[in-house]
């Protein structure tokens, strides 16, 4: 479950002419004899390169004819009059979902979509399967919340998915394969992980967005070390996967799956990164209808770019970014400071309104965030024990939720330490935080003001009055420190 190349000791899969294999070369698609699949010790199964790559070099295309699409699905003479038939029209994950379940569930045709079908992991590692107890471990994040939102919206789903297409064909969907109990709903979440993991998004030239699952190029695993190198050509409908950096013969060949966060990624891909520099922490601001003025700062948010809800993600290097105080200035406008918009005398949309609306907010998240982290189960400095002492056995489910609570929470510590510097210079009079600078004039670790001060010579974000410091804030440091001189272009490694 944890990232990583680790090519040493990969082991190719099998010798025997592998059926997906001819099927795809017979299909056109190009490349396989550079490549193989084989079995890597982090990754898991993997793509290896049989020869060198330059970055930039085409390494694989995959034909137009034989991806899984939601067209495909919907031209297919007997998949395709089903599909139609469901109203509404199914989402595009159904949609897939229900294309992989139905392939695979067909006795004869479908040959070469079968054998990609045979070739896909049996089980999977998204926290949509994780037992209770090892969910518990990340308890107070937003994959606690969204995996206990799916574990109910996805019955339901499936349960409407019988209704609409599965139960209404049952010539095409055999009720032995395709049951309304709990075994029907197991094979619907793996064909939905199939979706989630393997997928490649695109927008096309007019602007709408096409997902699809590749043969073969689905077997490769992500590296945030590559660049973005997969690319789907609109006119050909094919897909193509380029070299993200140079190989040489024997590398595991990797693509981008984009700057995910370790919810996410354990949720859709069930792995995780340690000390991921992506992790964010979804901040939810709502405010109801029912709320004074809500009629007037409704159109405030929206001329402010934001809405009445919004999730706003916290990030390692932006983690009080500026809409939060946005819209929190707006939903605590009172009757006066409205009159003043109306008046034009103060602008809503940008910076502060007053001293004692800005008090105020500033109060408000620093009480929420305090809220927020006294909700995790388990609390950032025991989980560091309890990961280096292996009490969660390395690349399991509860380690990969240690990881993903360990993120969001240093994520929230972040924002409410902005926060509080913000709310003591508000209270001060001063008003005058731009992060930095404070940040700058006080030990990271014990937050001294000693005279001189020593920059953390990766970043240059944080300083400390000396190395103990250093050193005893290394941990919480380390994967802001990564986030934020890779976002500042720093080479160092
Ligand atoms: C597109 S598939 C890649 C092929 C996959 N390993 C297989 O055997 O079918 C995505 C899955 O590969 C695994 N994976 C990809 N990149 C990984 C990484 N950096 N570390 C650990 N697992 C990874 C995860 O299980 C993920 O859901």
């Amino acid at each position: 479950m944890s990232s990583g190349s680790g090519d040493e000791l990969a082991r190719p899969l099998s010798l025997d002419p592998d059926p997906m294999e001819s099927w795809l070369k017979l299909s056109g698609a190009v490349g396989l004899d550079d490549l193989e699949l084989a079995d890597f010790p982090v990754t898991g199964r993997g793509v290896r390169a049989l020869r060198g790559f330059k970055e930039g070099e085409k390494i694989l295309t995959i034909p137009s004819g034989i991806l899984w699409t939601v067209e495909h699905a919907y031209a297919d003479p007997l998949l395709g009059p089903a599909l139609r038939s469901a109203r509404p029209r199914l989402s595009v994950e159904d949609t897939l979902a229900t294309y992989v379940l139905f392939v695979r569930s067909r006795e004869s045709g479908y040959d070469g979509l079968r054998n990609h079908v045979a070739s896909l992991p049996t089980s999977y590692s998204s926290s949509i399967f994780f037992a209770e107890d090892e969910l518990e471990v990340c308890a107070g994040t937003s994959l606690y919340t969204i995996t206990k939102q799916l574990d109910r919206s996805i019955k339901e789903d499936y349960r409407a998915l019988v209704v609409r297409v599965l139960a209404r064909h049952r010539d095409l969907f055999p009720l032995d394969k395709f049951t309304i109990e709990d075994v029907g709903v197991i094979h619907y979440k793996w064909a939905l992980c199939t979706v989630w993991s393997r997928a490649m998004d695109f927008v096309l030239p007019d602007g709408n967005p096409i997902r699809l699952l590749a043969p073969f190029a689905d077997m490769l695993n992500h590296s945030s070390e590559v660049k973005p190198c997969h690319v789907y050509d609109p006119s050909s409908g094919n897909l193509s996967v380029i070299a993200g950096k140079d190989y040489e013969a024997g590398d595991q060949t990797f693509i981008y799956y984009g700057p995910v966060p370790n919810s996410r990624l354990l949720r859709l891909y069930g792995f995780v990164v340690p000390g991921n520099p992506n992790d964010s922490y979804d901040l939810v601001l709502a405010t109801h209808p029912s709320a004074p003025f809500f009629e007037q700062k409704h159109k405030l948010w929206v001329s402010a770019g934001l809405d009445s809800t919004c999730t706003i993600p916290l990030t390692l290097t932006d983690p009080l970014p500026k809409s939060v105080l946005r819209y929190l200035r707006i939903q605590r406008l009172d009757e006066s400071d409205l009159a003043a918009i109306a008046l034009r005398q103060i602008d809503a949309t940008d910076g502060k309104i007053s001293d004692s609306n800005e008090v105020e907010i500033l109060r408000f998240l620093v009480e929420s965030f305090r809220h927020l982290l006294d909700s995790f189960g388990t609390q950032l400095e025991k989980l560091e024990e309890q990961l280096a002492e292996g009490v969660y056995s390395p690349g399991g489910n509860a380690w990969a939720a240690a990881h993903v609570s360990l993120g969001e929470q240093r994520v929230l510590r972040l924002a409410r330490k902005r926060a509080e510097d913000l709310l003591s210079a508000a209270e001060s009079g001063s008003g005058n935080v731009r992060g930095s600078p404070s940040a700058l004039a006080r030990c990271a670790n014990c937050e001294k003001a000693p005279a001189q001060l020593m920059l953390c010579g990766r970043c240059k974000a944080v300083a400390y009055c000396g190395r103990t410091c250093q050193v005893a804030h290394f941990k919480e440091h380390k994967a802001i420190c990564r986030a934020t001189a890779s976002q500042s272009g720093s080479k160092t490694k």
